[in-house]
């Protein structure tokens, strides 16, 4: 057992040295961090009815980098709960409610949502989950919708994926996307693209500055980019698994090329 864990210590430290953190101090503070997550006291707010706390990953990027294609691998291989923001706005507005038509005009300018509007259709689709393991894809947008969502949940996110990706891919993945979205032309993409650089960017800096971000790279093949997810969200998986004491199971050791044989054997 404490071998194991001495192994689990380096390959997440390692796996944090390539990605986030630049000093010792820093991982120690990480790894420390983590487990609080699962073994504080349950937050209050919208978590409250549930036996246990969510753990939830803000997966971030421009339109077009990658992270609705990336979060469908991660939920399928980890087993997470995808919450598309964009997706759960767009059925408020195939629902015809009372909030569709303004919800669908906002879209079409490329600007966002209220945030009171955003955060209460993720408490709902969370509330009403089994699963404690959640992707929110496109969320928060802005710094008001993270202090919304904090607020309003009483929790913050356990870490945050970043999908790093230029404008010039970004714009031809989009106007290629083909899936009839009103907001998938070039007229609204530019101000998305405007909007994403002025106001999405300062979360995912916050994010930063509090050691929660992963960085990806999201040039290349698909399964090029989720080799780069992969380690990162089973060093998480490790901890929950040790935290909330079931046996490991090495069922995402094909997708991990290999990762978990370093982690297990
Ligand atoms: N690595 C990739 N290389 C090329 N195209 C991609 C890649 N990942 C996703 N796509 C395509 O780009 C478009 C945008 O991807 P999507 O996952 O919807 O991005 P986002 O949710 O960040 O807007 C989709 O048509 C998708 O199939
Ligand atoms: O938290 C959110 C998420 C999305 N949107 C709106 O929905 C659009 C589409 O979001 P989605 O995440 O689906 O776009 P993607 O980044 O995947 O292209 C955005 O441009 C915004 O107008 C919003 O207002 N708040
Ligand atoms: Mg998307």
């Amino acid at each position: 057992m404490r071998r194991h864990l001495a192994s689990y210590s380096s390959v997440l430290f390692s796996t944090f040295r390539s990605y986030v953190v630049p000093n010792q101090a820093a991982y120690t503070l990480k790894f420390v961090e983590l487990f609080a997550t699962e073994i504080e006291t349950p937050a209050k707010g919208g978590f409250s009815s549930r036996e246990r706390v969510p753990f939830i990953s803000f997966v971030l990027g421009g339109p077009g980098s990658g992270k609705g294609t990336q979060c469908a691998k991660i939920a399928h291989t980890f087993g997470f709960t995808h919450l598309s923001a964009g997706d759960l706005l767009r059925t408020e507005i195939s629902s015809n409610s009372e909030k569709g038509a303004a919800i669908l005009e906002t879209i079409k300018q490329g600007k966002i949502v209220p945030s009171e509007v955003t955060v209460n259709l993720i408490r709902r689709a969370i509330e009403s989950s089994k699963n404690h393991k959640f992707l929110i894809d496109g969320f928060p947008r802005s710094e008001e919708n993270r202090i919304a969502f904090e607020k309003i949940m009483g929790a913050e996110p356990n870490f945050v994926l970043y999908f790093d990706c230029p404008e010039d891919e970004m714009v031809k993945r989009v106007l290629c996307r083909n899936e009839g979205r009103v907001d998938d032309n070039i007229d609204t993409l530019k101000k998305r693209l405007k909007i994403y650089e002025s106001l999405n960017l300062p979360v995912i800096n916050y994010y930063l500055a509090k050691g929660k971000v992963h960085k990806i790279n999201a040039v290349g093949p698909e399964e090029e980019i989720f080799k780069q997810v992969c380690p990162i969200i089973s060093s998480y998986e490790i901890l929950n698994r040790r935290s909330s004491g079931k046996q490991e199971r090495a069922n995402e050791h094909d997708y991990c090329n290999g990762f978990w044989e370093t982690v297990l054997l």
